[in-house]
């Protein structure tokens, strides 16, 4: 019979992986729910820009550990139960699979991949099930990872970074992004950045004026060249003779909105005789990363949006300043969402070319956000989230599998409901992390050396930094710490164990790879091939049976990497500005004796994910929801 929640509760010794956004909401909620027994592991210090959310923390607290005030705070108004803090990296060696056994159930509030990969791998190794959480913005979710029950954190390939397809960024933006991502990628990099980076900012027509030796004499900055003048050149190429170039092809605008040429002149009319800023001021702006075209402008709200003359005096002051003020930089600059100069060239940039898109403009801060794919959090989203971990983790406690949900936070209501439970997926069998089933790798055991397998398979592909291979209870292969000699003798033991393979080797030999640093164990079945494909198999060696990431799309530009720590990645549909929801990769549900009739079968995979950065991960659910089962959280 199911133990009662109040029992559970009593008896659990949980695990809190993050004291940040939801782990401050998660440990008051943990304390009032009854648990009396928490380890809380963070390896932070408080900040100011914590406190608006983390309401734990208070202004005297800045700088101190947030594991060990948020247990203060909590004990404050629960004092009779346990509290353990730890400010530390849950990836401290110390936290090891018989740290993590002692607990019940572990429930995570990070804010990145890697811890959370970590964690996951140490709740299987430790056989502890996890409740792992994030949130973005208006959007969160929780999910609930048991070995062998349900799917692990890493089950999943991660969705691949938001892209854009070349065309859109260069020649047909539509959203504020692609002028953003234009202004940032094409355009910064041009000016400031790694010349020799192939760059698309160019390429527009046929026409010999645009072919590349020219326009690399447009983008060069002579010594003795007037800066002004230089700037006023380049805003008239990229705004004015590049979109008068794409007007030419009329093919592209019979179904869309043509765009508008715009030349220094016809915005800054009256200041084309005088020195764009001021010149006199330039003590003022500041130095290194503290130079501010605003500042040099008197423009100091970053709120404002700016006109498109504004836009125009901000776009040619922060050129100058760049090469007056920074010209060491040029060159190797890449764009840095804590580089103010850089975020004032970008938002003008993107709205001078919004303005002739006729995409409405954007305030600085905006596009600061989206420039560095800044999701601002939302404390009641937290509060939401770590209510349900909650609930999950009784369940959890309780062994009331069928019961367990995974639920996703939308930000808009999807039939009536902003919170969409649905069935935990069943482990996928191939999945490198919790997959008892080996993975298979096909060499040609004649020629193939140790080397080739550690470095293109072991670390390569799945991601072992320190593997160690056994072959039955033979250590044949150690990386890490040891003596150089002692890697040689391990290399050779492969070598012979390989080269002593029945050719051809009909049924396999399985070695097992364990990674202690990341707590992951993978068994790979060795079998004999004489050929490979050259051009597909070039590496002569083919490795098949896990999950391989999802990668992005071909011809396309990057969004860029994260650069901000935001807990979990929006997901964002193609073809509106509302964050949309797509469906998971493969709907499995949990093995359920009572009804075959709808698992393995069900094949319905997931259209591109599309994500906005790639630190994280963020899978919402397809409008398609019947095959999912529903069910009220109460
Ligand atoms: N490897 C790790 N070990 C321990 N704690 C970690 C680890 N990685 C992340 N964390 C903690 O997870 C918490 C995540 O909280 P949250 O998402 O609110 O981020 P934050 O850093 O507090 O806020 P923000 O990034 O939005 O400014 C942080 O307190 C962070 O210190
Ligand atoms: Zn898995």
């Amino acid at each position: 019979m199911a133990s009662s929640s109040s029992s559970v509760i009593k008896d659990a010794k949980v695990l809190m992986v993050g004291a940040g956004g939801i782990g401050c909401e998660l440990l008051k909620t943990l304390a009032l729910s009854g648990f009396s027994d928490i380890h809380i592991i963070d390896m932070d210090t408080i900040e100011v820009s914590n406190l608006n959310r983390q309401f734990l923390f208070r202004q005297s607290h800045v700088g101190q550990s947030k594991a060990k005030v948020a247990r203060d705070a909590v004990l404050k108004f629960r004092p009779k139960i346990n509290i353990t803090s730890y400010h530390a990296n849950v990836k401290d060696p110390d936290f090891n699979v018989d740290f993590f056994k002692q607990f019940n159930v572990v429930l995570n509030g990070l804010d990145n991949l890697d811890a959370r990969r970590h964690v996951n791998r140490l709740c299987l190794a430790a056989d502890v099930p996890l409740v792992e959480s994030g949130t973005t913005g208006f959007l969160g979710q929780v999910t609930v990872h048991v070995k062998g029950r349900t799917e692990c954190y890493e089950c999943q390939p991660k969705p691949a970074p938001k892209t854009y397809p070349v065309c859109t960024i260069t020649s047909t933006p539509s959203k504020f992004v692609h002028c953003i991502v234009w202004a940032k990628d094409l355009l910064f990099t041009k000016l400031f950045g790694d010349k020799n980076q192939d760059n698309d900012l160019n390429v527009r027509s046929s026409d010999a004026a645009s072919s590349s030796k020219n326009v690399d004499d447009i983008f060069e900055h002579s010594k003795d060249e007037d800066i002004a003048q230089y700037g006023r050149k380049i805003f008239d190429h990229v705004f004015g003779y590049n979109i008068e170039l794409a007007l030419s092809n009329e093919e592209t605008w019979k179904n869309r909105n043509r765009p508008k040429p715009i030349y220094s002149k016809d915005v800054l009319s009256d200041e084309l005789a005088k020195q764009n800023g001021n010149l006199d001021n330039d003590n003022a702006c500041g130095d290194g990363l503290s130079v501010s075209a605003m500042s040099s402008l008197g423009m100091k709200n970053p709120q404002d949006v700016w006109s498109l003359r504004e836009n125009s005096r901000i776009l040619l002051e922060a050129l100058r300043l760049f090469f007056t003020k920074r010209e060491k930089e040029i060159g190797n600059l890449c764009f840095d969402k804590d580089d103010q100069l850089a975020v004032e060239f970008v938002t003008a940039a993107a709205n001078i070319r919004a303005a002739s898109f006729g995409i409405p403009l954007h305030s600085l801060f905006e596009a600061k956000g989206i420039a560095g794919n800044i999701v601002h959090a939302v404390a009641t989203t937290n509060a939401v989230i770590a209510g349900l971990i909650v609930i999950e983790a009784i369940k959890v406690l309780k062994n009331d599998i069928k019961s367990y949900r995974m639920t996703y936070c939308l930000e808009h209501p999807s039939r009536n409901l902003l919170l969409m439970p649905v069935e935990p997926f069943e482990p996928n069998k191939s999945c490198y992390v919790c997959s008892e089933s080996p993975v298979l790798l096909e060499i040609n055991t004649n020629c193939s050396k140790l080397k080739d397998v550690v470095e293109k398979i072991i670390k390569a592909k799945l991601g072992m930094s320190l593997p160690l291979i056994m072959n039955a209870s033979n250590l044949l292969y150690e990386a890490g710490d040891i003596e150089e000699d002692m890697v040689a003798i391990y290399d050779a033991n492969l070598e012979k164990v390989l080269a002593e393979l029945p050719s051809p080797v009909t049924g396999g030999t399985m070695l097992t790879v364990e990674d202690f640093q990341q707590e992951l164990k993978c068994n790979i079945n060795i079998k004999h091939r004489e050929e490979f494909d050259e051009e597909k198999e070039p590496d002569g060696m083919v490795l098949s049976g896990w999950t391989q990431p999802v990668s992005a799309a071909e011809e396309s530009v990057s969004n860029g990497a994260n650069t901000s720590d935001t807990p979990l990645t929006a997901v964002e549909s193609e073809n509106d500005d509302d964050i949309g929801i797509v469906s998971p990769v493969k709907k499995r549900k949990l093995p359920d004796d009572s009804d075959q009739s709808n698992t393995a079968d069900d094949t319905r995979h997931h259209k591109q994910l599309q994500v906005i950065d790639d630190e994280d991960d963020l899978v919402m659910l397809d409008g398609n929801l019947d095959g999912f089962k529903k069910r009220r959280v109460s």
